[in-house]
């Protein structure tokens, strides 16, 4: 039923508002209905549900047809094997037919601008020395020392490309291209863990999707075995501006100035939206609480598409990526990745280029004209000029820029704890947090998320159904915060779930 906010405003009444329909949002509403809370209603700024899980139209195919291309996440990572640990994210891939393919890391040539230069033997090198890592960081984590940025730890394990563009390339594609970040900023002990628990726990075999439904047809799905057709609990369009809480509920505001008053609620908002200030937050946040915001990073990842007639393809048609080592600036479009090859999107003509960080900011800053500029160069180079038509299609999102994102997905710096990242995850009061980032295994992928989202979803559901319940769980949080982290902290309360010394997989 209708009731006051105290602000001559009719709020509606329901017992949990989730404040996101991404993965996290509606696994949460899920896992409520799982556990009979059928009470709930999701605010969504989108007209769909999916958050980063996103595709867009793009190009035409031969019949004039547009193409479905994904901007958002489009590999599932680490899929496992039937009878052991599998990703909860390739099992619902499987379950709802989505098309994808086996990324192939190792099809891969390597250019610089001259055209085609063979320095795949770094490859080996850079393996190397990260199987050293590997062990230094599994030593850091084992005896509690402080944690150092990936940079130092491969270079403490012989890996230094220094000056050299080639290596640089080498370490982009290993690193940046996984965690949108530069191992200079990125913590060693945690990026070492966020592999290990996803590529060694399940197996380091990486998917790419490409179904025309789009990826996020799996959460369509999933939504639809507790929602209705135009269920009423699924509020689209709906811009969260303010979130009052308290420890006895939670009121939500929107653009349009209606609002949900709530016994608890669940935020699934990125780690983007958080730091920018983009819904307000009453009372503001104790200090602990926007610390734990503040220290994480939100990384930025954007795909660059280009279609080209499909019968001037330049690129062989039989390698998947094609990577780009430019002789002056790291990171400059440096991963190219075809669609027009066998298993993908065949005879499309489409080939796309990733570029993370800082030189994402510069092309999202910029025109589409002057990106494709850059873009073409770098392609005459590496195929020659003579061989390389204008493209018939341009398009790249600009995630940075996205206010229902800022940014693409969360990466560990170092000088982060496992108790900061645990502020960042705990409740204040009743409102309580999930999504990627809240994941302190899986964080930046779409199976944080859903964890996450199960993960609070149980707990909410626990209060509602008896607040007294002992599942009904005050989450840990830490003041003062610690240096370093003692092994007995490596628990399930601070959302460690699986060991991250995994040997099996691979
Ligand atoms: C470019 C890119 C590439 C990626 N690649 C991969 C990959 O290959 N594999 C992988 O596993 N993961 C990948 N990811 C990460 C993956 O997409 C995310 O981890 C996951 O989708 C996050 O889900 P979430 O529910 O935590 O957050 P979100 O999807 O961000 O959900 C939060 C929801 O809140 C909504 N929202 C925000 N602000 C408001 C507001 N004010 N009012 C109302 N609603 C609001 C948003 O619209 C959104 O729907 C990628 C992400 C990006 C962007």
């Amino acid at each position: 039923s209708p009731v006051s906010n105290g602000q001559d405003q009719t709020c509606k009444k329901t017992k949990v508002a989730i404040l996101g329909g991404g993965v996290a949002g509606i696994t949460a509403a899920q896992s409520l209905s799982n556990n009979s809370v059928e009470d709930f209603i999701i605010l969504e700024y989108n007209s769909e549900i999916g958050g980063r899980m996103r595709h867009t139209t793009f190009g035409k195919d031969a019949d004039g047809k547009p193409l479905t291309v994904e901007i958002g996440a489009n590999w599932i990572q680490g899929l496992g094997t039937p009878g052991g640990p599998q990703n909860p994210i390739w099992l619902l891939a499987q379950k709802y037919g989505v098309n994808n393919t086996y990324s192939n890391y190792s099809s891969i040539l390597t250019y610089d601008e001259t055209g085609f230069n063979d320095y795949s033997s770094l490859f080996n090198d850079y393996q190397n020395a990260y199987s050293t890592m590997e062990q230094l960081a599994g030593t850091v984590l084992k005896e509690n020392l402080q944690d150092r940025s990936t940079r130092a730890g491969l270079t403490r394990s012989g890996w230094k490309p220094k000056k050299d563009k080639k290596a640089q390339a080498i370490e982009w594609w290993q690193w940046d291209f996984e965690y949108a970040y530069e191992p200079d900023i990125s913590s060693l002990v945690y990026g070492i863990v966020n592999y290990n628990t996803s590529f060694y726990q399940w197996s380091n075999v990486n998917n790419f999707v490409w179904d025309q439904r789009g990826f996020n047809t799996w959460l369509n799905g999933e939504a639809s075995t507790f929602l209705k057709k135009n269920d009423s609990r699924l509020r689209l369009n709906t811009v969260v501006t303010n979130v009052t809480y308290s420890d006895t509920g939670v009121t939500v505001t929107d653009s349009h100035g209606d609002c949900v008053q709530a016994d608890y609620a669940i935020c699934t908002f990125s780690v983007g939206v958080l730091q920018n200030d983009a819904v307000s937050f009453e009372p503001e946040f104790p200090d602990w609480k926007q610390d734990g915001i503040e220290v994480f990073d939100m990384g930025t990842y954007t795909k660059i598409f280009l279609q080209f007639p499909p019968d001037k393809v330049f690129w062989p048609k039989d390698t998947q990526y094609f990577l780009y080592a430019d002789p002056t600036e790291r990171g400059w479009y440096p991963v190219f990745q075809s669609l027009d090859t066998p298993g993908f999107l065949e005879g499309s003509g489409i080939i796309f280029v990733t570029v993370v960080h800082d030189q994402s900011y510069r092309a999202e800053s910029q025109s589409d004209e002057k990106t494709k500029e850059e873009v073409m160069t770098v392609l005459r180079d590496m195929y020659g000029a003579e061989n390389v038509p204008d493209p018939i299609a341009f398009m790249y999102p600009r995630w940075s820029l996205e206010p229902w994102a800022y940014g693409s997905y969360s990466n560990w710096p170092y000088g982060v704890t496992l108790e900061m990242h645990q502020n960042l995850r705990a409740n204040v009061g009743r409102l309580y947090f999930a999504g990627e980032a809240t994941s302190t295994e899986y964080f930046g992928f779409l199976q944080g998320a859903w964890y996450e989202g199960q993960g609070v979803g149980k707990v909410v559901a626990a209060c509602v159904n008896n607040a007294k319940s002992p599942a009904c769980v005050q989450e840990t949080h830490y003041e003062p915060l610690h240096g370093s982290t003692p092994t007995s902290e490596y628990s399930f309360q601070n959302g460690w779930t699986v060991t991250s010394f995994q040997t099996n997989g691979v």
